[in-house]
Order: structure tokens, then sequence, then C-alpha cells
């Protein structure tokens, strides 16, 4: 049924913790649930990726990876120094539609930020407006997140998608000053709600305790509002969009 980008501010700021405890809560409320990464990089084939990382915190959840490559780069970069063939939208298109087919959930993790090329002529976003699916932000906590989520969130927003959420991938036991302010300044800025917060070393729970804890991570009816009519109207969407922009919080 519905679908749901997760992007990042960045490379290594929480996406694939934050796509399973997206998936963890989506199962705990009884939904049936699919997670695509398009393509993988820095793991040779058999390696264990992004997604294995995703099963082993979650259990029971199908996964679809469409291309991986060796070297730990933007999967552009990582494709031509392999030689190997470059990722297609309609591989991920396909790939994805199938998966919404019989899930209720389809969760897509990005590679890095929104603009990395997942092909020459291809980043997440595309894959966000092809599939007509919103963007939930993964930012870290702390300082230099402000630049990087208002970025962020202004290129979404400039490509007519909807932006659902920030999640703060890693929050920390004991935060610092600049992660304080940021839980006010990240809203005010952006003019997206902080949706979730992980907490520092939940990539590290055992699969019992992930799945059990990480509906609590979320604010309630966020992971429900994620399996949404995936046709929600054009007008909808420019009107959240404008919010956005004006800094309104939905
Ligand atoms: N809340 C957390 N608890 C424990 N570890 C975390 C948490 N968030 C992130 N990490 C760790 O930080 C590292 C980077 O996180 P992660 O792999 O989720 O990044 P990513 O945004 O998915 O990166 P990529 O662009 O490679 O997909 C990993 O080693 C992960 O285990
Ligand atoms: C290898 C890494 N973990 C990611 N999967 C790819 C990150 C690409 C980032 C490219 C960049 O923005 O410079
Ligand atoms: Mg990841």
């Amino acid at each position: 049924m519905s679908v749901l980008v997760i992007a990042g501010t960045s490379t290594d700021v929480g996406k694939t913790v934050v796509t399973a405890a997206v998936a963890a809560a989506a199962r705990a409320a009884g939904r049936r649930v699919a997670v695509c990464k398009p393509a993988q990089t820095g793991m040779s084939a058999g390696a264990p990726g992004d997604l294995a990382e995703v099963s082993r915190l979650v259990g029971d959840v199908t996964t679809a990876e469409c291309v991986r490559y060796p070297d730990p780069l933007a999967p552009d970069t990582a494709a031509r120094r392999a030689g190997m063939p470059a990722l297609e939208l309609r591989t991920v298109v396909d790939t994805v539609r199938a998966l919404t087919e019989t899930h209720d959930l389809t969760l897509v993790e990005g590679a890095g930020g929104v603009l990395v090329r997942l092909a020459a002529d291809l980043t997440l976003l595309d894959v966000a407006a092809a599939l007509g699916a919103p963007v939930l932000v993964v930012t870290p906590a702390g300082l230099g997140a402000l630049n990087h989520a208002e970025l962020t969130v202004h290129e979404i927003a400039a490509r007519g998608l909807r932006t659902a959420g920030l999640v703060i991938g890693s929050w920390p036991d004991d935060p610092d000053l600049a992660s304080t302010c940021n839980r006010d300044d990240l809203p005010r800025v952006t003019g997206v709600p902080i949706v979730g917060t992980i907490p520092a070393g939940s990539g590290r729970l055992s699969r019992a305790e992930f799945t059990a804890r990480a509906h609590t991570w979320f604010d309630p009816g966020v992971v429900d509002a994620a399996v949404v009519d995936p046709t929600a109207s054009a007008e909808q969407l420019t009107a959240d969009n404008d919010r956005q922009r004006e800094g309104v919080h939905p």
C-alpha cells in the first residue's frame, strides 16, 4: 500500500537504524512491512548490508536490494569505478511497486544525503517523485544539523515533495548545548516537526528489546500516518509544502 522514503541529511546519520525503528513500530501495530535499499555501497557480494541490519533488529520484514557496489562511495561513483551497470529508476520503481502489492508499508532507504547520485542522473528524490512518496528526514542531533536539515528540507520541497517529519537518528545520553538547542531550532528553521528521536545505543539492542521499544521513539500516530493513502492529492502536498516553507508546523 504506502511508501515512505527514508532520507538523511548525510551518510552515517542513522537512516538504517531509523528505518528499522519505523519498521519495528509498524510491525508492532500489525502492519506488513517491506524495506527496499535501492543502492548499497561499500559491501562485497554476500556481505551483510543495511538490509541485514534491519532484519537483525526487526526480524519479520521483507527486504529488497536493487544494486550493490563494492566501494564505500556514492553509488554512481562506485558503479563507474567497478565497471558495473548503473541503477535505473525503472528498477527501483518496479521493485517498490511489487512490494506494495503485498505489504501495508514499504520503506525506501537512500544512500547518504538526498542529492547523492544513485546513478549519473538519478537521486533519491527522483525515486520519491516517481513513487509519489513522502520523505522522512533523519538528522543528527548536534552542531551542524541545522544547516544540513534546512538544506535537505528545502530541496525536498523544491521538488514538490512532502517532508513527513524529522527524526533524530541518535539522541545522546548526555546532550550538549547544541543538541539541546537544536531540539527547538530544527523545527523552527525547517518548518518540519521532529516526529521521532532514537536514543543513542538503540542500534546495539537485541531484537527483542529493539522491537519492544521502537514505537516509543515516535510521536503517537506517526507510524500509522505513514500508512496513508498514497494518492494524497497534489493540492494537499502543495499546501503542506507551502506551510513548511513558511515555517508553520503541520
Ligand atoms: N541510535 C543509534 N544507536 C546506536 N547506533 C547508532 C544509532 N544511530 C546510528 N548508529 C550507528 O551509527 C552508524 C551509522 O548509522 P547508519 O548505518 O544507520 O547510517 P546511515 O545514515 O544509514 O548511513 P548510509 O548512508 O551508509 O546508509 C552505524 O554504525 C550505526 O549502528
Ligand atoms: C558508503 C556510505 N556508507 C554510503 N552508503 C554512501 C554515502 C555517499 C556519500 C557521498 C557524498 O555525499 O559525498
Ligand atoms: Mg544506511
